[in-house]
């Protein structure tokens, strides 16, 4: 008997994180960031993640980029890989854009030969052809942001996490970097998009999770999630 994929993607439930901050050389005190937070996000759906600053939206994404470790509660994937699309981060300032570019896609799981061809790709996308030997030391702030997102976004993931970089870069790139997310957000890809933009999220999401001091304030359709969002903080000015 054949038995049904899954179509859950990714299952969170009463997921805690709390931050141990240094007071002293002696002290620390605990701030929890994410407190009993859980959600289910199904293959193909595009979940976003709202709330106000601090509510807990970045920690969660680490979280489900593996990069923190909850302190209790479970996650289950049925992804084989993730991938976080933030900007530039880890690069090696000594080396050059097109080794970043190389070594980048390693890390988010490309084979090497695989990444090797799709290197020039990465490069043509963040418009830096004449500057791909020159250490990244030497670029700009929206340079690196520029391959970051580049590097990011040529390689293949089941899940795709995405915190807020419609903001990269130049008027020009932000138009391109957007047009390349959403035909990627519209094929069959799971995505958990974390932005302030209520806008955006409407416009890219199926379901959303409001956040609210680490805690799952509400959860449902993008449009009435948003609309209860946008209303609270109405009420709040
Ligand atoms: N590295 C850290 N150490 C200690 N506390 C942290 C750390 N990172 C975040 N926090 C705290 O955890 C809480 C959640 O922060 P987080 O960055 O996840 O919120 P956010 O919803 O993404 O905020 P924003 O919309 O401002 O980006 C906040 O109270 C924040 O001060």
């Amino acid at each position: 008997m054949m038995t049904d994929m899954p179509t859950t993607a990714l299952e969170l439930r009463d997921v805690t994180l709390e931050y141990r901050m240094r007071r002293s050389f002696f002290r620390h005190s605990f701030r929890r960031a994410l407190d009993g937070v859980s959600f289910d996000v199904e293959k193909g759906e595009t979940v976003g993640i709202i709330g106000g600053n601090g509510s807990g939206k970045s920690t969660l994404l680490r979280v489900l980029g593996g990069i923190y470790r909850p302190n209790s509660g479970h996650i289950a994937c049925w992804c084989e890989n993730i991938m976080m699309l933030s900007l530039g981060l880890g690069f090696d300032p000594e080396l050059s854009g097109r080794d970043n570019a190389l070594i980048g896609g390693v890390l988010l799981g490309g084979r090497r030969r695989e990444v090797k061809q799709r290197v020039d790709q990465m490069i043509a996308f963040a418009e830096l052809e004449e500057q791909s030997k020159d250490p990244v030391k030497t670029y700009s702030s929206g340079m690196k942001a520029r391959l970051g997102f580049s590097v990011a976004l040529t390689m293949e993931a089941d899940l795709l996490l995405i915190d807020e970089v419609l903001g990269v870069g130049d008027q020009a790139f932000q138009q391109k970097a957007k047009a390349a997310m959403l035909s990627r957000i519209n094929s069959e890809q799971t995505v958990v998009f974390v932005s302030h933009s209520l806008a955006m999220v409407t416009q890219l999401c199926n379901r959303v999770v409001w956040l609210e001091r680490g805690r799952v304030r509400q959860q449902g359709s993008a449009v009435d999630i948003v609309e209860a969002y946008k209303i609270e903080q109405q009420n709040k000015t």
